[in-house]
């Protein structure tokens, strides 16, 4: 027979807008997330013994998470998710971890006639801010803000080749091609001792998202790129290197195949190498790259 070896529950897919409003300004500040809440610790009895005494409602999870939104501040959505997961170890003794995962989706704000509109916004793209919080009672708390599904092509300046080439190998060396891919990355920060130590590096996060964003896109636009794998590698190491309190960092990218289409059979028209113009996105398959690069504590001795 078994026995339960792990068990985690909550609510998933909390979703929660908020607004700021500045009274002097009349302007509007606007955030928009969806929240996953997992609790852990003394409630194995509720899967083996149907003892409900030890749980709390999923029900009660979503009620909390809108009112830890209404009492603190919602952004940066580290701090938020810091806040709501230490609530649930310090309210409930049997509850000695909380899992809370944020997904931040854009509203940027619109420029209309050539000024920021004070209340209005729109949807650049399916770029999300991602969050991953763990708070374990008396053990502090352990975070990964990351950003995913961030779309990026570039048209020239990447290439592949010197690959190994057996008799399983049709891809030829390339040294032009375009090179898109949706970015999922992610940076771990060094344990936080508490909430308290959350708080203290509150200016961090939203500096080291948009530090990790424009390294991002630098590397990707300036490299001549000669695979993803390295490509990759370098975005970490900027990273670790841009913000210390991060202990490492992640990426995982899809390479998103574009090919090209001989057009020779229709009067001879040139559309292969240089000629190249027209070219087939591929939906699939899809290579997918992925690495986690973490700081040598050797470094730092
Ligand atoms: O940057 C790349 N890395 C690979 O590992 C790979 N494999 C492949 O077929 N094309 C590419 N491109």
């Amino acid at each position: 027979m078994g026995y339960l070896s792990a068990a985690r529950y909550g609510k998933d897919n909390v979703r929660v807008y908020k607004v700021e409003r500045d009274e002097a300004t009349k302007t509007h500040t606007v955030y928009e997330m969806t929240v996953c809440v997992l609790l852990e610790g003394e409630i194995d009895t509720s899967y083996t013994e149907a003892d409900n005494s030890v749980v709390v409602a999923t029900d009660s999870m979503k009620n909390t998470t809108y009112i830890m939104a209404k009492q603190n501040p919602i952004h940066p959505p580290e701090l938020f998710a810091s806040t709501l997961g230490n609530h649930f170890v310090q309210k409930y003794k049997h509850i000695h971890a909380a899992h809370i995962s944020i997904v931040q989706h854009r509203w940027t704000r619109m420029t209309v006639d050539g000024k920021p509109h004070p209340h209005s916004f729109f949807r650049d793209g399916n770029e999300k801010r991602v969050v991953q919080a763990d708070i374990y009672e008396g053990k502090g708390i352990e975070i990964r803000s990351g950003i995913s599904d961030l779309l990026v092509l570039k048209s020239t300046g990447s290439e592949f080749h010197h690959f190994v080439r057996d008799d399983f190998t049709t891809l030829p060396d390339v040294y032009d091609r375009i090179l898109s891919t949706s970015v999922d990355a992610g940076w771990k920060w060094s344990t936080f001792s508490g909430l308290d130590a959350v708080k203290k590096a509150v200016s961090k996060f939203d500096e080291t998202w948009t530090k990790s964003r424009e390294i991002t896109f630098r590397l990707f636009a300036t490299e001549e790129s000669p695979s993803v794998q390295n490509t990759m590698y370098k975005m970490c190491q900027e990273i670790l290197a841009a913000q210390p309190l991060v202990a490492a960092v992640d990426y995982s990218l899809p390479n998103k195949h574009y090919f090209e289409i001989d057009l020779s059979w229709h009067h001879g028209l040139k559309n292969t190498g240089k000629d190249a113009e027209v070219y087939a996105p591929q939906s699939d398959p899809n290579g997918l790259i992925k690495c986690t690069v973490s700081r040598d504590v050797k470094a730092k001795l």
